[in-house]
C-alpha cells in the first residue's frame, strides 16, 4: 500500500548536501526545544511491519539524519545520504490527519535526535494517535510514547572497510564506540512500554545479545522479560530474507524469545514508503 500523497522533497536541495546527524542536530537547540520543524525523508501510510503490532495499519513520519551508520541500514537516504525536506509541525500533522489510522510510528533514521520530536509525539497524544517510536536506543527523551521499539545495534552492524556501502570504512569508531548507551537504554526500559528489538545475521549474534541483556537488567530498576526481547532477521530485501529468516526464527525457539517477520518486506520488497 504505498502511498502517493508523499512530501515533496524537490525543496531539498540544500539538505541533501547534509552529511546527516550533525546537520540535523543544528535544528535542536539543544534542550529540546528546538522550533524549525523537523527534516523530513518520507511520511506514508502503510501495515506495521515489524514487532508486536505487526500488521497494524499505521502512518510513518520517518525524519532524516542519523547519529549511527549501520552498514545494512535499509533507510540509507536517512543515514548514509540523507534527503528530506523540512516541515513544520503543522504540516506533518495535517498529512497524518488526511490518513484513516490510530497509530503513528515516528522513525528514522534517528528521530530521537531531534528535539522537534518530543512536540510532534504531544500533539500526537493530544489527538489520541497510539505512538511507536522506532529508535537505536543511544538517546532518552522524555515524551508521550506508547511503545518504545528500541533496536539496540550489535557489532555485526558496524561499517567495517569492507562492509562500508559508500566509503572505506570512515564510520567504523565513531559507530562502534557510540552504538550502546547503557544510561539510555534504561531510562527507555524504564520509562516506556518497550520492545527490543534485535538485527539478527547468525548465530554469532546472540552471546552479544544475551551480555547486553544482562548488562541491562543490572543498570535498569524495572524488569525485563524475555517476552519483550524479538529477534528480527537482517536483510532489506526478500532475496536477503530468505537467507537469514529460518536461521534467526530456529534461534527464536532455541533461546526463548521472540522472533518478528518484516512483513513489509515479504508484501513490498525494498519500496520506499512501504
Ligand atoms: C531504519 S531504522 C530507524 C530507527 C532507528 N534508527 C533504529 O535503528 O532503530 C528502523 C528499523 O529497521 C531496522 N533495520 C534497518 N536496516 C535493517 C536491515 N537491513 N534488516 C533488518 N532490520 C533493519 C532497525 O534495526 C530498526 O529496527
Ligand atoms: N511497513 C513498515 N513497517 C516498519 N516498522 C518499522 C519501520 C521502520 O523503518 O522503522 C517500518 C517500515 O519502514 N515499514
Ligand atoms: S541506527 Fe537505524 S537509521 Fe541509523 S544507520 Fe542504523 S538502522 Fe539506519
Ligand atoms: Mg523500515
Amino acid at each position: 500500500m504505498p502511498v502517493s500523497d508523499s512530501v515533496d522533497l524537490e525543496n531539498a536541495a540544500d539538505a541533501a548536501a547534509d552529511t546527516g546527524a550533525e546537520n540535523a542536530a543544528e535544528a535542536d537547540a539543544g534542550d529540546g526545544s528546538s522550533t524549525e520543524g523537523l527534516p523530513i525523508n518520507e511520511l506514508f501510510y502503510s501495515l506495521q511491519g515489524e514487532g508486536t503490532l505487526a500488521g497494524v495499519p499505521s502512518v510513518f513520519v520517518r525524519t532524516s539524519g542519523c547519529n549511527l551508520r549501520c552498514w545494512f541500514c535499509d533507510s540509507y537516504h536517512t543515514s548514509w545520504e540523507p534527503t528530506h525536506a523540512w516541515l513544520a509541525l503543522d504540516e506533518i500533522l495535517a498529512k497524518i490527519e488526511s490518513y484513516d489510522a490510530d497509530h503513528v510510528v515516528l522513525t528514522g533514521g534517528e528521530p530521537l535526535i531531534h528535539g522537534e520530536s518530543v512536540a510532534l509525539l504531544e500533539a500526537l497524544a493530544d489527538r489520541g494517535y497510539h505512538t511507536t517510536v522506532e529508535t537505536n536506543g543511544t538517546i532518552y527523551r522524555d515524551a508521550p510514547i506508547d511503545l518504545a521499539s528500541v533496536s539496540p545495534k550489535l557489532e555485526s552492524s558496524t561499517p567495517t572497510a569492507e562492509r562500508d556501502p559508500s566509503g572505506e570504512g570512515e564510520w567504523e569508531a565513531r559507530h562502534e564506540s557510540d552504538r550502546i548507551d547503557m544510561d539510555s537504554l534504561a531510562r527507555l526500559v524504564e520509562n516506556y512500554d518497550v520492545q527490543l528489538k534485535f538485527v539478527v545475521t547468525d548465530a554469532e549474534d546472540m552471546s552479544e545479545i544475551l551480555a547486553l541483556l544482562d548488562d541491562l537488567r543490572n543498570a535498569a530498576d524495572v524488569s525485563i522479560s524475555d517476552d519483550d526481547v524479538l529477534l528480527m532477521p537482517e536483510g532489506a530485501t526478500r532475496e536477503r530474507l530468505e537467507e537469514t529468516r529460518n536461521r534467526v526464527a530456529d534461534l527464536a525457539m532455541e533461546y526463548g524469545f521472540r522472533y518478528t517477520p518484516r512483513l513489509h518486506v515479504d508484501l513490498w520488497n525494498d519500496a520506499p514508503e512501504t
